[in-house]
């Protein structure tokens, strides 16, 4: 081991030694339909096209288990005649009519998304989009956007029942199931989300039918006076421009993994699992230096957490630098204790410094990272809720340690895969910060979670060069000793029994 000099920034295993993709990946075979894929364009991709949506015709479905869609037949909306008799109308007419207006301000923008949902005319404040466009750019930039930018934006939102002719099913609890979209279809999805289209995605009534999705219309990024909202929209607003003056031509899937049979998790007490390889750094990020790797998002069980709103911590920034994600939040159900969501292929069209306060847009990023045979680029992202702790001492709790480890094993079992191709995990300081953990027990856990996978890990402690040194520290212990996983669970119990 290294000697315990102050300014070792990293211990271990050199990251040069641990396993990517697409390096350590196995072939793919031929994308296509089967029980768990739902794939909405056509799998054969030609050289540099834009792959085609499937069907090649707009199927409508409008009901529970699909996300309701803005341009639905049966997106309707109540109209008074002027004989008073009551009549329908479809929503989708009165968006597009809304939005063909030519607009050239926030103003104007306020009031198109109001036309089509005009019960939150007193509730949604559009303070931050207004500072936005008439402080933070200048006339000239300003000017540029409503002239080229936004009639993009609302060409790219209308296109919808032609860019995604199949309704997406919703990723509801306990079910295992991935959705393959292309990079189109999430910019005419996210477009939507700008322009506040979907239907039954606003109401705040617990009993409302997707109270237990995350909002996914963009009205909250646009209220409100903090500065981090300006950055929010410096990332968003350049991912429009970029994916408007060129249609990215990839795909990206989203996986539900729910392993709810009890027998799926492992003993932790009776395991015989030995400690693999760790890189710790006390610089470094997990999008940066662990690319190719498993890359955690430190997620809320509302996957995205308060991207929309306030938060700027990990999860958002991951979910802001590649806004493909937020597409997530229009189909993903809150994870279970035993799920987790996999993301493949989400590009990165932001550059960012600092986070919460200092959070800062520093520019737009070329994401150079190869793409698969299918299309996506090689980066992985799992989103794990972690427990929230209101006191310190809960997660020292048994039943609470156990409920991190299978969510951690939940999050890194490949258990279809051979360890010789199997990426390595790049983490940090999961369910720390604001969801209350220690971070010692927490890289305990991970590293726990990661032996009984069999994967490499990779743990950015985020400048704190303490833990850093600590976290090596355990690590030399648990491999010098050879431990089993099986002991340290044990010892954990006994340990916490002193609580
Ligand atoms: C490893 N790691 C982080 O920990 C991280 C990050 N961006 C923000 N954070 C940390 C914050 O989310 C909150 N942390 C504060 C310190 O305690 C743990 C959580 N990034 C990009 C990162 O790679």
């Amino acid at each position: 081991t290294q000697p315990m000099s102050e300014n070792n920034v990293w211990f271990g295993t050199p990251l040069s030694q641990l396993k990517r993709a697409p390096q350590c990946s196995s072939c793919l075979g031929q994308l296509q339909p089967e029980r768990h894929f739902k794939i909405l364009f056509k799998p054969k991709f030609t050289d540099g096209s834009i792959p085609k949506p499937f069907p090649d015709n707009y199927q409508d479905r409008w009901d529970s288990n699909h996300v309701r869609m803005p341009c639905s037949s049966e997106n309707l909306y109540p109209v008074e005649a002027e004989s008073g008799k009551k009549e329908v109308k479809s929503r989708w007419e009165l968006i597009q009519s809304s939005l063909l207006h030519v607009l050239s301000s926030s103003v104007d923008l306020e009031e198109s998304i109001l036309h089509y949902n005009t019960r939150y005319n007193k509730r949604w404040n559009f303070e931050a989009l207004h500072h936005y466009f008439t402080e933070v750019l200048d006339r000239e930039e300003s000017s540029y956007f409503f002239a080229s930018v936004l009639p993009g934006m609302v060409q790219l939102a209308l296109e919808l029942p032609n860019i995604c002719t199949q309704p997406i099913p919703l990723l509801k609890q306990n079910i295992n199931q991935t959705i393959f979209l292309s990079q189109q279809q999430l910019a005419s999805l996210l477009a939507n989300a700008f322009f506040c289209t979907f239907p039954r995605r606003n109401a705040q009534q617990k009993k409302s039918e997707y109270a237990a999705y995350p909002d996914i219309n963009f009205n909250r990024l646009f209220d409100g006076r903090s500065a981090r909202k300006q950055e929010k929209l410096k990332c968003i607003i350049n991912y429009f421009r970029r994916v408007i003056t060129k249609t990215p031509c990839g795909t990206v899937s989203f996986t539900r993994r729910s392993i709810h049979s009890a027998d799926t998790y492992p003993n932790w007490e009776q395991s015989q699992a030995k400690f693999g390889k760790l890189h710790v750094s006390s610089v470094g990020k997990i999008e940066t230096e662990g690319t190719g790797m498993l890359q955690l998002d430190f997620a809320n069980s509302s996957v995205g957490g308060g991207v929309l709103g306030q938060g700027c911590v990990q999860e958002e920034i991951r979910f802001l630098i590649c806004p493909e994600l937020i597409v997530s939040r229009l189909f993903t159900e809150v994870l279970g204790k035993h799920e987790c969501l996999i993301i493949k292929g989400a590009e990165q069209y932001n550059s960012y410094s600092g986070y919460a306060n200092s959070f800062r847009w520093t520019g737009n990023h070329a994401d150079k990272t190869p793409r698969d045979k299918w299309r996506r680029r090689e980066t992985e992202i799992v989103a794990l809720d972690a427990l929230h702790f209101r006191q310190a001492e809960q997660q020292y709790q048994p039943e609470k340690m156990k409920r991190e480890l299978n969510k951690a094993f939940c999050g890194f079992n490949e258990n279809d895969k051979p360890e010789a191709h199997v990426p390595a995990v790049a983490t940090g300081n999961w369910g720390c910060g604001a969801f209350g953990g220690n971070p010692r027990l927490k890289a305990l856990i991970q590293l726990m979670a990661a032996a009984e996978t069999k994967r490499d890990v990779a743990y950015f402690t985020f400048h704190d060069k303490t833990l850093c040194q600590d976290i090596h520290n355990m690590h030399v212990f648990l491999q010098s000793q050879e431990v089993s996983v099986g002991w340290c669970k044990h010892a954990m119990k006994q340990a916490t029994s002193l609580y």
